[in-house]
């Protein structure tokens, strides 16, 4: 059941819909997924397509990563903006991270091991390929829920299969104050849709439409999908794209991991005609998502927070 008469995203909870999507079930929690994507961007979703114990098993393989030392975790190159690793910036000042394309084809993510560990790692393999195969289908179900009910559904199979899966996992130092400290700052995410997972030590805040920052405690039970500015721009403006941060306090470190559905190479993102008319009018030229990343991750002054806009905005 979606939480009621508060305002802050709604938990959804998707245990019953998995393989049903004639069922009440479905059409109550795409009712639920509609409604918060509009108002909020985003959502927490009990889903038990990820067992608890590999949930675990994945904090765990966060920190045994990030233990390593910088050395061997710079060998996480990548030519492509946002993968590979990355160390603390101004714009992330307590935060590293290491990007994972195609996070659901087991043999990259066996690569991964490889680069990291001298024999590789198949514990790891297994661990982080499993959760973002089973995440996955969060993604298909949400992102089937809101096409279906847009009235978009000729274009299901085609959106489906115009994005890949990216996972990044990521570590915050505690900043060892008691002083809240930016761990990342206010942006969009630019993909599709992003599936967070977090440990139980709090930072994400989302900004609501009235201004007010609100902050997503960690359950363990629970992930956050949040609308990107891809889906944003595909939908016209219909679903709103949240700005995030990630604030920190305390002496704790914070591992948390995100499921990117990131448009394919070449793929242009245009809004279907059925999304615009006199009320919508267009609001962002067609645009190609690589280009478009290329671009934004070049600008050493990009602006997090309105980076499509400046790109192809009308
Ligand atoms: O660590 C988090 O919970 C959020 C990370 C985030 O916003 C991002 O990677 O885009
Ligand atoms: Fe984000």
């Amino acid at each position: 059941m979606g939480s009621i008469g508060q305002n802050k995203p709604p938990v959804i909870d998707f245990s019953e819909v998995v393989g049903k999507p004639r069922s009440a079930e479905w059409v109550t929690a795409r009712e639920q997924v509609r409604d918060a994507l509009i108002k909020y961007g985003c959502f927490e979703a009990t889903f038990d397509g990820v067992p608890m114990d590999t949930r675990k098993a994945l904090l765990g393989s966060l920190k045994e990563l990030f233990d390593l030392p910088l050395e061997t975790k710079l060998r996480n190159s990548s030519d492509k903006p946002f993968c590979g690793y990355n160390g603390p910036s101004h714009r992330a000042p307590l935060n590293e991270s290491i990007g994972i394309d195609d996070a659901d084809v087991y043999n990259k993510v066996d690569g991964i091991s490889m680069t990291n560990w001298q024999e590789g790692n198949p514990e790891f393999s297994r661990t982080i390929h499993s959760f973002s195969e089973k995440l996955s289908l969060l993604d298909r179900i949400v992102r089937r829920m809101i096409l279906e009910s847009l009235g978009l559904e000729k274009y299901m199979e085609e959106h489906l299969n115009s994005t890949t899966y990216a996972l990044r996992l990521m570590k915050y130092n505690g900043p060892q104050t008691t002083d809240m400290k930016m761990g990342v700052c206010s942006h969009t995410d630019k993909n599709m849709l992003t599936i967070l997972y977090q440990n139980k030590v709090e930072g994400l805040e989302v900004k609501l439409k009235d201004g007010d920052w609100i902050s997503i405690k960690p359950k363990p039970e629970c992930f956050i999908a949040m609308v990107g500015e891809s889906l944003y721009a595909w939908t016209n403006g219909r679903l709103h794209c949240p700005l995030h941060r990630v604030m920190m306090t305390g002496n704790d470190a914070r591992y948390s991991v995100g499921l990117f559905s990131n448009p394919k190479a070449g793929q242009m993102i245009k809004a279907p005609d059925e999304m615009v008319d006199d009320d919508h009018p267009l609001l962002f030229k067609p645009f190609d998502y690589n280009q478009f990343i290329e671009s934004y991750a070049s600008q050493p002054n990009r602006d997090p927070e309105t980076s499509l806009k400046a790109y192809c905005g009308i």
